[in-house]
């Protein structure tokens, strides 16, 4: 790590607001109780996320309650609730004890005629009371407005909202893919945009859903372009089929400033937070999932096998077990090769001349095409040939 180049992206540059627990409440089998929210948050916190999303206190007298709970337990994650514009919901959000609100106003002509039926004006004004109320009556909580379904939203009508709510005081503004229609150019250029509207120490939060695929290269784009907060969930869990993966976006920035992220968060604690999850929302972790996926550090192939033995980084971007993962080596199958087969043979003090290790992985091989092989077989086979 020491040697690495300087870091394209810091990853001091950018913090994570995990929204498990407010966006994967909305996932269809996110259901937590107390207990479960509890534990979600303790474990975030150990991971070392700046900032921990609940859901409205809205929802119900035990919500309210349950946030107040969270909030008295001491973490280093500062809690954030997620309300709507209303003085009703943020009069609710002020006595529970959180460190800041994300208020959101939909902006798409969709969300304007079927959801809230406000104009652009209309949400302006009802932004200027509610911002207006909190910055007198509680300068102490941090503020984020967001524009919701931002990226079906008229530009022009975005940079209105975004000017307003920076000069009204905000310290955020969000820009959500709230249906997760935006491209990774569409999210560079937006963010960049609104650079130019908002005040300079105002940051940028980036909510990205995961329809059409991109959630986590328009979260990678949005930081690129000078975004200061990306909205993760663990596994991703949300509306529909969720968001930014916390371990996904990880990834992803992981190559462009490893120590940066080993610095800033416990990353050996992935797959117990992924397992957490699963387990609450009575899944399994996905076979493919980033990092912590089954099958996520597995290597097959005969010709990746050679170089993996050498060194793993010839097929591996990220060191698994910085993320407390390990790797597994798939050394028989049809597609292996000598060289997986010798060191194979070299694990069990078995060597074989060049013919014999031809002749032996041409066998193995072959009995892979009929059939799944164990290592116990292999083994026997291995055993066998070295002395015919
Ligand atoms: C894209 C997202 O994920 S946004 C976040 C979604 N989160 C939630 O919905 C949180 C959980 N929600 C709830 O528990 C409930 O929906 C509550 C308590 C918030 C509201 O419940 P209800 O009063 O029964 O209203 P309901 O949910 O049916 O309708 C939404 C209301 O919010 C209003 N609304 C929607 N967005 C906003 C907004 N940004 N600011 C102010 N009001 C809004 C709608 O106009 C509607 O009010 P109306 O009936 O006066 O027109
Ligand atoms: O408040 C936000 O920025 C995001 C709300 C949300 O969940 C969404 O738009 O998908
Ligand atoms: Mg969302």
């Amino acid at each position: 790590m020491t040697d690495s180049p300087a870091p394209l992206i810091p990853a001091r540059s950018w913090a994570i607001i995990d929204s498990t627990l407010r966006e994967g409440e909305q996932f269809a089998r996110g259901n937590f109780k107390r207990d479960d929210k509890i534990e979600i948050a303790r474990a975030l916190d150990a991971f070392g996320v700046e900032f921990i999303e609940v859901t409205t206190p809205m929802v119900s007298q035990q919500t309210h309650d349950d946030i107040q709970k969270l909030t008295g337990l001491g973490l280093n994650s500062k809690f954030l609730t997620h309300v709507r514009c209303t003085m009703e919901d943020v009069q609710r959000a002020v006595d529970t004890g959180v460190h800041g609100l994300d208020l959101l106003f939909g902006t798409s002509s969709f969300l304007r005629e079927f959801s809230h039926g406000k104009s652009i004006p209309q949400i302006i004004t009802a932004a200027e009371k509610v911002i207006g109320w909190l910055r007198d009556h509680h300068p102490e909580l941090q503020l984020r407005f967001s524009a919701e379904d931002t990226f079906r939203s008229e530009e022009s009508d975005l940079m209105a909202v975004y000017r307003a709510v920076s000069d009204m005081g905000v310290h955020r503004v969000g820009l959500a893919d709230t249906v997760g229609v935006a491209t990774p150019r569409q999210v560079y250029a937006l963010v960049r945009e609104v650079r130019k509207v908002i005040h300079p120490e105002c940051g940028i939060e980036f909510h990205g859903h995961n329809d059409t695929g991109c959630a986590v290269s328009n979260a990678y784009e949005a930081i690129e372009a000078g975004a200061t907060h990306i909205d993760t969930t663990i596994l991703g869990i949300g509306e529909r089929n969720g968001i930014t993966p916390l371990g996904g976006l990880l990834a992803r920035m992981f190559t462009f400033d490893p120590q940066g992220l080993i610095d800033k968060y416990h990353l050996p604690m992935l797959p117990e937070l992924d397992n957490m999850i699963a387990r609450m929302v009575g899944l399994p972790v996905p076979w493919n999932n980033y990092l912590t996926g089954e099958f996520a550090y597995n290597h097959k192939a005969g010709m990746h096998l050679k170089a993996i033995y050498l060194n793993p980084g010839a097929y591996e971007v990220i060191p698994p077990e910085l993320f407390g993962v390990g790797r597994s080596i798939q050394a028989v199958s049809k597609i292996t090769g000598k060289h997986a087969i010798a060191f194979k043979a070299r694990e069990l003090g078995l060597h074989y001349g060049e013919d014999a290790l031809r002749r032996v992985t041409d066998h193995i091989k072959a009995l892979a095409e009929e059939g799944d092989l164990d290592d116990a077989h292999l083994e026997q086979v291995l055993r066998e040939w070295v002395s015919a």
